[in-house]
């Protein structure tokens, strides 16, 4: 069962086209990872999957409220304990279990300690626990593994392998080998977008009397 397909997809960042020509279908129990150079538009494509901006051709179609996205910031509350951030979270998806979610990405120790007070790498093991509470089957995550040592990426691939395996789906950019050999790999490479305006002014709309 297809849990996300993107076709003939057209993306757009600061008003010039990044990436073009994008088709892909995720399966339920499936993972692909972006590839390609720095700029290239991996982030421009999740934010337009994740609904934060629109696609400038072709479409994005998931089922509504099935996708949670754990963008490149971690998106913290810093005054917030970690427990209370994750709390926080799953209400905002009208949820309240967070046990799971600290178990999983070893989180329990520091779960009264301020976000805020967290490194880096503890910071991203929160935003990817953020993940875990919003009970959506499909997460797009950008760079999950920045900041993160060798235990936490073997403990972010297991998180994703149980995502997977209890029927979700993963689409994810990174530079990073994952540890994941399952997962499907796209290079937007291939779809750099021939070079042009992003083409969002009204159709004829004429710059010399603008
Ligand atoms: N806030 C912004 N305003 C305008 N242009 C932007 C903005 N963010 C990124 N861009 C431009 O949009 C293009 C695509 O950027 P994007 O961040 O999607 O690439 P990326 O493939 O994710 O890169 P990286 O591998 O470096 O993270 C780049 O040319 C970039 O310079």
């Amino acid at each position: 069962m297809s849990l996300l397909s993107v076709v003939d997809l057209a993306v757009a960042r600061g008003g010039l086209r990044t990436v073009e020509g994008v088709s892909f279908t995720v399966d339920a129990g499936a993972a692909l990872i972006l590839r390609g150079p720095n700029g290239i538009g991996k982030t421009t494509l999740l934010r337009c999957l994740a609904g934060l901006q629109p696609p400038l051709e072709g479409r994005v179609i998931a089922a509504p409220d099935s996708i949670a996205y754990a963008a490149h910031a971690d998106g913290l509350k810093t005054m917030l304990s970690v427990a209370e951030n994750l709390r926080f979270w799953a209400r905002v998806f009208d949820r309240d279990e967070i046990d799971a979610a600290l178990e999983a990405m070893n989180l329990r120790d520091l779960a009264e300690r301020p976000a805020g007070a967290l490194s880096a790498g503890q910071k991203r093991r929160l935003g990817l626990a953020r993940l875990l509470v919003t009970g959506r089957p499909v997460w797009l995550l950008d760079e999950p593994t920045v900041s993160l040592d060798a235990d936490s990426v073997a403990l972010f691939a297991a998180v994703i392998r149980g995502h997977l395996a209890a029927g979700g789906a993963a689409v994810m950019a990174t530079h990073i080998e994952l540890a994941l050999p399952e997962a499907a790999i796209l290079d937007l490479g291939g779809y750099r977008a021939r070079p042009r305006a992003a083409g969002l002014r009204p159709a004829g709309f004429n710059e010399a009397f603008a």
